[in-house]
């Protein structure tokens, strides 16, 4: 086997001295670390492999995206989209292939909702003759489909959206309509321009009767011409945060007649005759896709959060600003103690994220593609439980670390060109596609009191709250360091959050209040319980993960120390849950907080060496100030010299008003 590269970045010049330095100094080779988190050297090939390949083309050439109008970037996005179609016929590419380049790309493609969720979910929830009969189709692009479920008036509550399919016995076909104006489908990415059919989410009903949300695959527009369908109408929805995300749209049918065949199956159907049945399944089966997609955008808040701290701990080691030691040379920004603070608790937390995003992803397949295969569903509600809470949970942290990188960049931050703006942009999606943070956070609370309650009763807990049983006491933190210890901290305080939510819901129900009132009237401390339970989680899986691992003395030695910080790091974010809760008391918060700045200067030498681990392209940066080679400053001025705004040295506006004005002003 060919020797594996130590870089993505193969072509790199003179590299700048002071992040030469830094890579000189480091305690342990960043690629052996890399193929530890990339699931070793066969896997680390491949990815680099395929990456290298995708941005030796232009056409993905990434370096004016900043200068692009919305509509430029839309041709990119579409050019980028055929290109890896066209890869999937002429290099063979896989769906291995393809997920590997969307990543590297933001998903910044147009058909970016076809791959991530049209085709998953007709995988999911058709039977196998829809699935032969479409995704073919699918798959040559002669279908180009999104995910059509949030409407104008309803993206949270499914049980309230208005479209509706109703079933005609005489012609066996689904008459699909939208009550306007609310009822338009409004958001669904791709719907604006791209696509040729939906996976449209609408009420079912028979013979006056509703059957809920079902999903059907709708004909928009004409394959060949790409003009709208007689009945459809589509358009893009405007203007929003960010051009990257690509043409989100709206829908509106009127009296669209689709086959009966078009109702997606496996789970539910409808006879010629008009009988609604079920097949299989629980009553949310066609809510799977949701599931799937959630566990996916924790891998997404990981790359969002690793690139930015890439680009920030780079430009740390290369910048030079101020005074430090009287006198001396100006020092690494990275040596103040404060920039340490911003950034290297960060790192940690993108390798938390990282450890993160394996176990959901692994449990989720595990649930998906053995149990539920098999026909058994009883971890469905705690995956759906973890897949909202991990999606709310690391997209939030996820989005503060991008910020808190932005701006540790100084000026250059707010440059476009630092490529910090639009993974703040691009990413702030997350926190509310794919179910609005807050409401999954309760959607976990609700799984969480259910649990409470019968581990109080005596009974079974989800194998994820085994912590409400354990008997841990308190105020044990005798050393800081100490892994066992620090978990046990962690569950001690989660417990009583959950106690506190559990607590204040019964005296709600005492005084009188309905379930519904209750659960409002706590919500905020439910959403409390929510965090506290997922930052355990997240931190007991990071040490779990981290000790089981076999791999070289040096890369475990600094994983242990990322681990114990990111620990040290969210207990003093939260601490007054921890002193609260008494699993901890104020002399302890004092040793965590000087046993954070201790490690803050054990691993200030590995964090360059820490963030080229995670082995990112360049042209996946986009970033004049985290390139590989930390030649920032000249990149900052090639971009500036190619900057549209310089392309005339008299802009043409200059004649148009100030000339006749001084002109006029002259007489
Ligand atoms: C591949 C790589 C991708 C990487 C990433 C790339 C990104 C780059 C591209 C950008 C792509 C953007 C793509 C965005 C695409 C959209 O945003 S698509 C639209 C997504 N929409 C949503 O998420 C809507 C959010 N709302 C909901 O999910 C549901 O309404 C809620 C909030 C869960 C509540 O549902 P409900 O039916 O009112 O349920 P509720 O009465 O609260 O609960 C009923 C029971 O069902 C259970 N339940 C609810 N939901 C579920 C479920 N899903 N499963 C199982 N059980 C459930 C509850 O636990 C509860 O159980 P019990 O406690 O009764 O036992
Ligand atoms: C970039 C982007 C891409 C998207 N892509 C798609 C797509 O491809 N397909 C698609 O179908 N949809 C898509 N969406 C829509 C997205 O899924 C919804 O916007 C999302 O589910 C939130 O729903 P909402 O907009 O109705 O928010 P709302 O529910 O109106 O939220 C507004 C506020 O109300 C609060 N709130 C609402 N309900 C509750 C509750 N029960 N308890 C407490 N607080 C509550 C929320 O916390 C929030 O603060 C996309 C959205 C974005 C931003």
């Amino acid at each position: 086997m060919a020797l594996v590269e130590s870089s993505i970045n193969l072509e790199v010049g003179k590299v700048n001295p002071d992040l030469q330095k830094e890579r000189d100094g480091a305690s342990f080779n960043p690629n052996d670390m890399t193929l530890v988190l990339l699931g070793g050297p066969k896997r680390a090939q491949h990815r680099r492999e395929v990456v290298r390949q995708l941005f030796s083309d232009p056409v993905f050439n990434q370096e004016m995206r900043y200068s692009q109008s919305k509509t430029e970037r839309y041709d990119q996005a579409m050019h980028q989209s055929i290109r890896l179609a066209e890869y999937m016929i002429e290099k063979g590419w896989t769906d291995k292939e393809m997920q590997t380049a969307a990543v590297a790309l933001h998903y910044d493609l147009a058909t970016a909702v076809h791959a991530v969720m049209f085709v998953p979910t007709i995988l999911r929830l058709a039977t196998p003759e829809q699935q032969a009969e479409w995704l073919p189709q699918a798959a040559s692009f002669k279908m180009i489909g999104t995910y059509a479920q949030t409407e104008l008036g309803h993206g949270t509550n499914l049980k309230a959206l208005e479209t509706t399919a109703t079933y005609d016995r005489s012609s066996e076909c689904f008459i699909m309509n939208t009550p306007l104006p609310s009822g338009m489908k409004w958001w669904p990415g791709g719907l604006g321009k791209s696509t040729t059919h939906a996976l449209v989410t609408a009420n079912l009903i028979v013979d006056g009767q509703s059957h809920g949300f079902q999903v059907f695959l709708v004909q928009l527009r004409d394959v060949e011409t790409f003009e709208e369908l007689p009945g459809i109408e589509v358009g893009d929805i405007g203007p929003r945060i960010s051009v990257s995300v690509t043409d989100n749209g709206y829908l509106i049918m009127r009296n669209v007649k689709i086959p009966r065949n078009n109702m997606l199956s496996k789970y539910c159907t409808v006879t010629s005759e008009g009988k609604f049945l079920r097949q299989e399944g629980t009553a949310k089966s066609n809510y799977g896709t949701m599931m799937m997609v959630r566990a996916s955008i924790v891998d997404l808040a990981f790359q969002n959060t690793s690139q930015a701290v890439t680009i920030a701990t780079r430009y740390g080691a290369v910048r030079r600003q101020s005074e430090l030691k009287p006198g001396a040379k100006e020092p690494q920004i990275i040596d103040f103690v404060t920039q340490q603070y911003k950034l290297i608790p960060n790192i940690a937390l993108a390798y938390g994220l990282h450890f993160t995003k394996e176990y959901m992803l692994s449990y989720y397949h595990q649930v998906f593609e053995e149990e539920i295969q098999k026909g058994v569903y009883d971890s469905v509600p705690e995956l759906h439980s973890q897949s909202c809470g991990l999606k709310a949970y690391c997209t939030d942290l996820s989005m503060d670390t991008v910020e808190v990188c932005r701006r540790s960049c100084g000026g250059h931050g707010f440059m476009m060109a630092s490529g910090l703006c639009s993974l703040l942009m691009d990413g702030l999606g997350s926190v509310t596609y794919e179910g609005e943070n807050t409401v999954l956070y309760l959607q976990t609370a609700r799984f969480l009191m259910k649990n409470y309650a019968a581990a109080m009763q005596g009974g079974r807990t989800a194998r994820s709250l085994a912590f409400l049983t354990a008997n841990h006491p308190t105020c044990e933190l005798l050393d800081v360091f100490n892994l066992p210890q620090l978990q046990a901290v962690f569950d001690v305080r989660a417990k009583f959050m959950l106690e506190c939510g559990a607590v204040r819901m019964s005296e709600s129900l005492k005084n009188g209040r309905q379930q519904y009132e209750a659960w409002n009237e706590n919500s905020v401390e439910l959403v409390r319980a929510s965090k506290a339970y997922l930052d355990s989680f997240t931190a007991v899986n990071f040490m779990k993960r981290v000790s089981t691992l076999d791999i070289k003395p040096e890369l475990k030695d600094v994983l242990m120390k990322l681990c114990r910080l990111h620990a040290l790091h969210r207990i003093v974010s939260s601490a007054e849950e921890f002193l609260q809760s008494m699993a901890i008391n104020t002399k302890q918060l004092e040793d965590i907080r000087s046993a954070e700045i201790k490690l803050l200067a054990s691993l200030r030498p590995d964090a360059v060496a820490l963030v080229d681990s995670f082995d990112y392209h360049d042209q996946t940066l986009n970033s004049a100030l985290g390139r590989y080679d930390g030649n920032v400053y000249e990149k900052m001025y090639d971009l500036t010299k190619r900057n549209p705004m310089n392309e005339q040295s008299v802009h043409p506006a200059i004649h148009k008003y100030l000339k006749p004005f001084q002109a006029k002003a002259r007489l």
